[in-house]
């Protein structure tokens, strides 16, 4: 009784980091082709807290729970009834359709039913009493950086620039979309930039929740230990599932598993795990069902990747906004369907540059850890010149081995933009659009930009560039300079942390007071 009620007595907050997919968009829909993803410093956090400061005496007599979801950020805050027999939600807000939030109430219905069918029936009884007793409290924050500020930049007359959206309050206000893009969806959407809020949301949830339940334990310090891997796997998996049963599909799940374990190279699980799973919950209890994805064989797999030193990521807004992943994921498959032989050989063209990209990068980390300092002088050197004076920056043998591999990083990431865009013009979708393809080749003509593409399914959302050395400087200047704004995302390879502080009260810069977990 006492440890489980100590972890009652207590707030428990989770951070998990938003994602950019740099290679394997649409490929990393398809086993065994992989796929790279980056993850940022920006968090999503989410802070888990008993909601009666007394327990209620007589509580336990009843089989509902109460929980307490704010969402600070939307003005939100919604009450529901849990069922601990059933793990049902039922909500008692009066404003019920605006105030839902599918991620977040499937990630507390799983992380709940892993607490029941993972404990003996003397600890189950305890944690049952207890959350009767005391309910829960469940608050969430997303970084600024997830949300789309442009439109208020514009309209306080600031100049589209980092530094502009550096004025803004951490976890400011969420403007949601007016306008809907093709009509489909009558719920408004907020303004987002890409980065996979829900993914990070549904992930920082779970885990606050699995910690604050005791069936994870994060907090030893130990980082790499077997705990701690077993920890983020059974996280990974209760958000995977939340994540994909909220959305009502299995998408490859990229970007749960970079919220887990943060920057890597990612191949997809196998689906059936998830489709069994969504079959079994009409005819069995959720206890077994999430018993049984819990033993399931999880065969994703994840390689340690990060960008080499002294290179990074900046992520910038055309401002154009507004692709629909599901719509264009769906092309893609409809043109997979009707040329079988064409997007074959446009499938294993890209997946060759994918890996050539992935290879020369690698190249990159494994001279920077070898010869760090003639690394170092010819990434500065280079990160003042144009590409095509890189060759001059090199007159040893090692040099020439670096420029060499960053020339052919560049010219990977050339050929999967010729066929990303090839991709998107025979299955009919703005993959690379025009108006991206004149921003993305300008962008790989300035001074140390390594390359740039459009991150993800692609579209009109975002671009990426990664810069070496100080370059992103001027790059986000020239960016602004054509109207497009640089976000202030960086990469940050950590995944999902356990924090020691209210973000609100810490002014949160990423990695400063959180416990490490991978
Ligand atoms: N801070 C927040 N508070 C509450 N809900 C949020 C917050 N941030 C995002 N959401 C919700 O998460 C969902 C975002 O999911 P989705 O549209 O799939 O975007 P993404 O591509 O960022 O994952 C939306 O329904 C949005 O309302
Ligand atoms: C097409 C994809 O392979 C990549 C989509 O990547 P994005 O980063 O564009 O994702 P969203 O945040 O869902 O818009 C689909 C997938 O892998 O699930």
């Amino acid at each position: 009784m006492a440890v489980l009620f100590a972890a009652y007595s207590f707030v428990r907050i989770a951070s998990a980091p938003g994602k950019v997919l740099i290679t394997g968009g649409y490929l990393i829909l398809e086993r065994p082709n992989a796929g790279i993803v980056l993850s940022t410093n920006a968090r999503f956090y989410a802070i888990v807290k008993p909601l009666y400061d007394e327990l209620r005496p007589d509580s336990w007599a009843w089989s509902w729970t109460d929980l307490k979801l704010t969402s600070p950020q939307m003005s939100r805050e919604t009450m529901y009834k849990m069922s601990l027999k059933h793990f049902a939600l039922q909500c008692t807000s009066r404003q019920v359709f605006e105030a839902r939030n599918p991620f977040v109430e499937y990630a507390v219905q799983y992380a709940v039913a892993a607490a029941y069918s993972t404990f003996d029936n003397n600890k189950k009884d305890l944690l049952h009493k207890l959350l009767l007793q005391a309910g829960f409290d469940i608050t969430i924050l997303g970084s600024n950086d997830f949300y789309s500020y442009r439109n208020e930049i514009e309209a306080r007359g600031l100049p589209l620039t980092p530094e502009s959206l550096a004025f803004l309050p951490p976890f400011s206000s969420i403007t949601f979309n007016t306008e809907q893009s093709n009509g489909q969806n009558s719920k408004p959407e907020v303004a987002k930039t890409g980065l996979g809020s829900s993914a990070a949301m549904t992930t920082s949830v779970v885990a606050a929740l699995l910690n604050y339940l005791g069936v994870v334990n994060f907090s030893s310090g130990s980082d790499n230990g077997d705990q701690h891997q077993e920890s983020l796997n059974v996280v990974h998996i209760i958000a995977q599932t939340a994540h994909c049963m909220a959305q009502g599909k299995v998408g490859s799940g990229f970007d749960v598993s970079s919220a887990v374990y943060g920057s890597h190279r990612y191949v997809r699980f196998s689906p059936q795990i998830i489709s069994s799973a969504q079959n079994a919950i009409r005819a069995m209890p959720l206890e077994e069902v999430v018993a049984d994805v819990l033993k399931g064989m999880w065969d994703h797999e994840r390689t340690k990747f990060s960008l080499p030193p002294l290179m990074n990521l900046l992520l910038g807004e055309p401002g154009i906004g507004g692709s629909s992943t599901p719509s264009m994921v769906g092309a893609v498959k409809n043109w997979q369907k009707s040329d079988p032989e064409k997007s074959l050989d446009t499938w294993k063209r890209l997946s060759e540059a994918n890996t050539s990209l992935e290879l020369q990068l690698n190249i990159l980390s494994k001279l920077a850890e070898d010869h760090w300092e003639i690394y170092k002088s010819v990434i500065c050197s280079c990160s003042m010149y144009q590409s095509e004076k890189w060759v001059e920056q090199a007159n040893e043998a090692i040099s020439q081995e670096i420029v060499k591999a960053l020339i052919g990083a560049r010219d990977s990431m050339l050929n999967i933009r010729s066929h990303m865009k090839l991709m998107g013009m025979a299955a009919g979708i703005p993959i690379e659009p025009e108006s991206q393809t004149e921003l993305l080749d300008a962008t790989m003509n300035m001074c140390g930009v390594l390359l740039a593409g459009v991150p993800g399914a692609g579209g009109f959302d975002a671009v990426f560039a990664v810069t070496l050395g100080d370059s992103g400087n001027n790059l986000a200047k020239a960016w602004s300079s054509h109207n497009v704004l640089a976000l202030l995302v960086s990469e940050d390879p950590r995944g999902v942390c356990i924090e020691n502080s209210d973000p609100r009260t810490n002014q949160i810069t990423s990695g400063v007071s959180s416990v490490r977990i991978v």
